[in-house]
């Protein structure tokens, strides 16, 4: 199959151990996500179609965002995320709620460009990341508060946190090769009157 089909169709995408979520730090969720081939046929994609850092963003990085890559990608990791990730989180946290994807982006670090990302919260509901290449050394996803970092986090498992407040977090200096990761933020609920 080609990257193409994979990507496009999302075919071969989901690696479904069937496994609960691990609590593998303080409120910080691992569970399985995607296959290797289809993490490695995302990150040709977001090769090909180019990263570039928002000058707006606060916290910049070079990413490309998966509705760039594709909308109706974007729509399938939306709607994926809520059937096979959602569920295995509200085991833990049973009052959080789907809204759906506030963003859903590829992040790259390359010496000599981005080498890391200054510590930061995110504003979301619920965050996440999948480990989607391992060929590099350093710029390991670091929570202080937590003690945890994702160096030996294998490719395609997700791991999930609390955006705000308690899980500061920051991608500490690469050392050498090219790192890719996709960030998710889940939106959170702004019909404020059914709180
Ligand atoms: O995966 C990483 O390196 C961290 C990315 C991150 O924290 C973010 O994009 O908000
Ligand atoms: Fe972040």
């Amino acid at each position: 199959m080609d990257d193409l089909q994979r990507v496009l169709g999302y075919v071969d995408a989901a690696d479904d151990d069937g496994e609960p979520a691990v609590e593998v730090a303080p409120e910080i969720y691992e569970m399985s996500f995607w296959t290797p081939e289809f993490c490695g046929a995302l990150v040709r994609a977001a090769e090909a179609v180019g990263f570039t850092p928002d000058p707006d963003d606060p916290v910049p990085g070079h990413e490309v965002s998966l509705a760039t890559i594709s909308p109706a990608l974007f729509q399938r990791v939306e709607i994926d995320i809520g059937r096979r990730v959602w569920p295995r989180l509200q085991e833990q946290w049973p009052l959080i709620e789907y809204r759906g994807l506030r963003d859903a982006f590829v992040i790259r670090y390359r010496v000599g460009e981005q080498e890391s990302l200054r510590l930061h919260q995110d504003v979301a509901q619920v965050s996440a990341t999948v480990r989607l290449n391992d060929d590099y050394d350093g710029a390991e996803l670091a929570f202080p508060r937590q003690g945890y970092d994702n160096g030996d986090l294998p490719v395609g498992r997700l791991i999930a946190w609390p955006s705000l407040v308690t899980h500061p977090h920051e991608a500490l200096p690469l050392r050498s090769g090219t790192k890719y990761g996709l960030t998710i933020w889940c939106h959170i609920p702004d019909d404020l009157d059914q709180y």
